[in-house]
């Protein structure tokens, strides 16, 4: 229920639609929404810019970094927008916070994420880079999943019927 879970983290490689998505969900629940590419320190930046994939270390910060900002919106409601491509990084986000954090995973084959991203422009993330994310992914087994070959707004609606 949106009413236990204020706090929904919009997962899944880059590229599937966790920005676009999440910035309208929050529109329609009226909660601000962070995007967790806007809380990497410079260097994971410049490290995925250059078209090397993130490791476990450079991960940990900024993941704590997000956490920290769930456990801040966790009564008022909030939308981030992060990968969370493993098991262990869902847990450092959920730390603290129990059933108030939900996940929604946005699920999408390589070819269609590719020919979305391969049109994208103004954007630090390689193309290239898409094979590791799915290689790193461990879908998760308790999320709200969403399969996104359809258009925007038919995924906010689903995950809207979902939340009820
Ligand atoms: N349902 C959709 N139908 C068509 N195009 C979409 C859909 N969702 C997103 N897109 C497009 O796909 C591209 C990737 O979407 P977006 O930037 O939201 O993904 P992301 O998961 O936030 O990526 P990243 O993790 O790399 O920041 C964008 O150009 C966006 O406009
Ligand atoms: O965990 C990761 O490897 C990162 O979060 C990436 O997924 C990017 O931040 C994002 O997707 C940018 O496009």
């Amino acid at each position: 229920m949106v009413k236990n879970s204020k706090v929904l983290v919009v997962m899944g490689v880059s590229g599937t639609g966790k920005t676009t998505i999440g910035k309208l969900l929050a529109d329609q629940l009226g909660y601000p929404f962070f995007d967790g590419d806007d809380f990497h320190p410079e260097a994971n930046i410049q490290k995925m810019s250059s078209g090397i994939p993130l490791n476990d270390l450079d991960r940990k910060g900024w993941l704590l970094r997000l956490n920290a900002l769930a456990l801040e919106h966790k009564d008022s409601g909030v939308i981030i927008a992060c990968s969370a491509l493993k098991k262990t990084y869902r847990s450092i986000l959920k730390s603290g916070m129990g059933q108030q954090l939900k996940f929604i995973y946005l699920d999408g084959s390589f070819d269609l994420i590719q020919s979305r991203l391969a049109s994208r422009k103004d954007h630090f993330m390689p193309l290239g880079l898409l094979k590791s994310q799915f290689e790193t992914l461990e879908p998760p087994s308790k999320a709200i999943t969403v399969s996104i070959a359809q258009e925007s707004n038919k995924i906010v609606e689903e995950i809207l019927r979902q939340l009820k």
